[in-house]
């Protein structure tokens, strides 16, 4: 395709207009770096999800694959200043097949649900995952658990399979049952899907509670931070002896313990607020971090640029790129 002699300039001012632009709004507008956090976070694991399909395919759709899914999002936490404290881990049942069920406040709960994920645990999710491109098909091949929301009957009907699945093939599995994601610092009235599941299969059910992300992290406001997470895992609750009457009264008391460590941990354990903490690494490791970029653009021509006659070499590459694409477009 032929540009139009001063389309390779355009294309390289508008480049480093980006260059410029992006740093600035990083700096200056919380809600641009709300909006480029957000859009790293779904693009950063659509791209490892890419990494983990190969690895995962190996064994087939098996739920040993979550532990690779697990291993490659670790690490998230670290490039977003997240410190994630885990409480109560002892109180996971150490060999037998379980229902967990957690609050449900954002996509940024997998971060801490992949550090207390146990082993052969796997999550039930809105079928609308499974269209998440790369990350879909790393879920459907890690055994992830698909319900279809709008129809009642089947997710039942999935739900029930389940409860054969976690006895016969020693799962477990982990619910959100509010059912949707909420910010509103408190809990939605939970669905009662994960209790007669546990029922039906006569398991505990395990709490576990993350503390309001508030102090660093608001979709309203489009504000988010670096900050602190608290994970709690509560002691298992046993559903033997208790029938499909009983779900109501247990979906509610689980409700109430979880909603009071909630709020007990949603402070910073003193009575305040937990306040967020600037870290080191989210400035240096962050890909979206303004550093590598004001550094390219600030010390090449201070160390270079500036001595004549001698350009840095990434102002010779450029000038000399820019002189052959305009002596070529001349020229033709
Ligand atoms: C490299 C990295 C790649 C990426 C890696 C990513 C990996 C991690 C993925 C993590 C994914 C997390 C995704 C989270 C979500 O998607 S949350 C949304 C989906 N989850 C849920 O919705 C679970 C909670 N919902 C329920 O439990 C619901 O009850 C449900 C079963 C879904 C049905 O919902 P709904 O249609 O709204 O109906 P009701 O809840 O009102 O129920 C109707 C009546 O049926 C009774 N009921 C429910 N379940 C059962 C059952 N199993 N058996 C018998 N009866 C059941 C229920 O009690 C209602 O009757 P009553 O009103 O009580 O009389
Ligand atoms: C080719 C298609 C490309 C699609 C791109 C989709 C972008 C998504 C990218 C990455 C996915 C990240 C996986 C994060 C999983 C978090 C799960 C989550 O939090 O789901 C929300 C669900 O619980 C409730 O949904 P609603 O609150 O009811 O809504």
């Amino acid at each position: 395709m032929e540009l139009w002699p001063g389309a390779w300039t355009v294309l390289l001012l508008l480049f480093l207009l980006l260059l410029f632009l992006l740093p600035t709004l990083w700096f200056c507008s919380p809600s641009a770096k709300y909006f480029f956090k957000m859009a790293f976070y779904n693009g950063w694991i659509l791209f490892l999800a890419v990494l983990a399909i190969p690895v995962c395919a190996v064994r087939g759709r098996n739920v040993e694959n979550m532990k690779i899914l697990r291993l490659m999002l670790l690490h998230i936490k670290y490039l977003y200043g997240i410190r994630v404290e885990v409480r109560g881990a002892h109180h996971f049942p150490p060999s037998q097949p379980y229902v967990v069920v957690s609050n449900h406040q954002s996509s940024l709960d997998l971060l801490g649900m992949m550090e207390v994920l146990p082993g052969r645990c796997v999550p039930i999710a809105k079928r609308e995952l499974l269209w998440a491109g790369s990350a879909g098909l790393a879920c459907w091949l890690a055994g992830v658990i698909f319900i279809d929301r709008k129809r009642t009957g089947d997710a039942i009907s999935v739900m029930s399979e389940v409860a054969q699945t976690l006895l016969t093939q020693d799962v477990r599995v982990w619910v959100f049952p509010e059912g949707t994601r909420n910010h509103n610092g408190s809990m939605l009235p939970f669905k009662r899907g994960a209790f007669h599941l546990a029922v039906q299969a006569q398991v505990p059910i395990v709490p576990i509670v993350m503390s309001s992300y508030q102090d660093f992290y608001c979709k309203k406001e489009r504000r988010f931070t670096s900050g602190r997470c608290q994970v709690r895992v509560l002691p298992p609750v046993p559903t033997e002896g208790l029938t499909p009457d009983d779900v109501p009264a247990l979906a509610d008391r689980v409700r109430h313990s979880m909603l009071t460590i909630f709020r007990e941990i949603s402070t910073d354990g003193r009575g305040g607020v937990a306040q967020p903490t600037q870290r080191w690494e989210h400035f240096i490791l962050s890909p979206v971090s303004p550093l590598p970029l004001w550094s390219s653009l600030l010390l090449y021509p201070t160390f270079y640029g500036t001595i004549p006659p001698t350009p840095s070499p990434w102002i010779q590459w450029t000038q000399s790129f820019v002189r052959r694409k305009t002596h070529a477009a001349a020229g033709s």
